[in-house]
């Protein structure tokens, strides 16, 4: 039986990087539409605050939404910064986050993203989790997106950052966590009422 909901879903960001790359790697495959919010986030652990993302954003959008946060976890510091990982690049940038590391022999790192897909307010949402593992390196390639000049993925010579975006959207943690989130909608049978005013 198909699940009927009331609309689109809506993925909820503040990033419009996020959202370069949620677009590219869906495709068509999924219809969506954006709606830029920066929502507040709770502190704790990853999925947690990705679901409390989607409850805020789902009672906001009064309608299915999509959300993801990501973390940068040092494996040295035992996965922080992890979620707080925006604030850390905003205070100490690439450099900072480099020298955090000259204290370890240990430079590896992963980047891990999780969607969270909530059908509707007050309804539990379902997360969706993509890892891709790396390394902290002093920054190489374009600065136009957080934290790519300092993440090598494992098995290649570049930087997020220098890669090709295509490249990167193979591998990355947030390709990875799409794929499954591609999966769900692919096995839910869900079907989208549209109500003309959005
Ligand atoms: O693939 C990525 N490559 C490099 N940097 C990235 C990536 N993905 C997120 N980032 C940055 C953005 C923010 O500094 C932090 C995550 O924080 P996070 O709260 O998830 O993102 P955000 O506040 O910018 O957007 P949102 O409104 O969806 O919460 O890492
Ligand atoms: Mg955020």
């Amino acid at each position: 039986m198909p699940t009927v909901l009331p609309r689109p879903v809506t993925f909820v960001t503040g990033n419009t990087k996020k959202l370069e790359e949620v677009r590219a790697i869906l495709g068509h495959s999924i219809p969506f539409r954006s709606l830029k919010l920066d929502l507040p986030e709770l502190q704790g652990e990853p999925e947690e605050i990705s679901k409390e993302k989607a409850r805020l954003a789902a009672a906001s959008v009064n309608g299915p939404v999509l959300v993801e946060d990501t973390c940068l976890c040092f494996d040295a510091l035992n996965g922080l910064p992890g979620p707080y990982i925006k604030w850390f690049l905003l205070k100490i940038g690439h450099e900072g986050l480099n020298n955090i590391l000259n204290a370890y022999e240990d430079k590896s790192a992963y980047a891990m993203c999780i969607f969270s897909l909530s059908l509707g307010p007050n309804l539990e949402p379902v997360t969706f989790l993509g890892k891709t593992q790396g390394k902290i390196v002093p920054p190489r390639g374009p600065t136009d997106f957080g934290w790519d000049p300092i993440f090598q993925p494992d098995g290649y010579e570049q930087t997020y950052a220098e890669m090709p975006k295509e490249e990167k959207n193979k591998i990355s943690h947030r390709s990875k966590a799409l794929a499954l989130v591609k999966s769900h909608f692919a096995a839910a049978d869900y079907i989208f009422q549209t109500d003309g005013s959005h």
